[in-house]
């Protein structure tokens, strides 16, 4: 499989963020997505997940089969929000977004032990630290298999432990054969990973 992004440009009202950006990425193979507040990082991942319109250019997936026909349907998007409800349990967001993901890889309480909150399973998402949300977040993306992590930030708010086995799950992710982009700025400790700079903050 290959997700490869061409010549994509995104407008998002005051001008252009970005353009003429374009990568391929193949099975394993990871980038990091540096550079300033304001540069376009986060814009660029949404519109990769196909949930920005692209001015010009597109994200597509090849040789990835029926199985993942586009983007959208191979993707996890971990975005800067943790798409959980606050009032229902750790459990029940992780329950409602399996179902909603359908074909599950692990149940929630696995993917749960795997990030350590097991313990949190029963307490509404609004009881829980930042870091622990964004743990549970991170669950989120080992409960139904994608082969590619799109991902804003993913480590905000973890504490360097928490980042060290972060960092752990992306590297199994890419031995398996996944595909991850990561907008972020922290480093991630995984090795190999490709880099794409957006150096400067455009003015709108
Ligand atoms: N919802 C929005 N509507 C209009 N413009 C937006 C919106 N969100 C971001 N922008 C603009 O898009 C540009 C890029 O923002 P973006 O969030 O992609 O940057 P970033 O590199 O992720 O920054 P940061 O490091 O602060 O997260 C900025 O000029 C920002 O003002």
């Amino acid at each position: 499989m290959r997700l490869i992004v061409t010549d994509l440009a995104v407008d998002r009202g005051a001008g252009i963020v970005f353009d003429g950006v374009g990568f391929s990425l193949a099975d394993g193979e990871g980038l990091l997505v540096t550079g300033p507040n304001g540069a376009g990082k986060s814009t660029l991942i949404r519109a990769v997940a196909g949930l920005l319109r692209p001015s010009a250019g597109s994200a597509r997936i090849e040789d990835a089969g029926a199985r993942w026909p586009t983007v959208a349907a191979a993707s996890h998007y971990l975005g800067p929000a943790n798409a959980m409800k606050p009032a229902l349990s750790v459990a029940e967001n992780l329950s409602f977004w399996q179902a909603f993901h359908g074909s599950p890889q692990l149940s929630v309480d696995e993917a749960l032990a795997t990030v350590g909150l097991g313990h949190t399973r029963d307490l509404p998402f609004s009881y829980l630290s930042t870091g622990q949300r964004r743990r549970v977040a991170i669950a989120r993306l080992l409960l139904n298999f994608r082969p590619v992590w799109l991902l804003d930030e993913p480590t905000s708010g973890l504490d360097a432990a928490s980042e060290a086995h972060f960092a752990g799950l992306v590297r199994d992710h890419l031995r398996a054969g996944g595909i991850v982009v990561a907008a972020t700025h922290l480093p991630i400790a995984v090795d190999g990973m490709k880099r794409l700079e957006f150096a400067v903050a455009r003015a709108a």
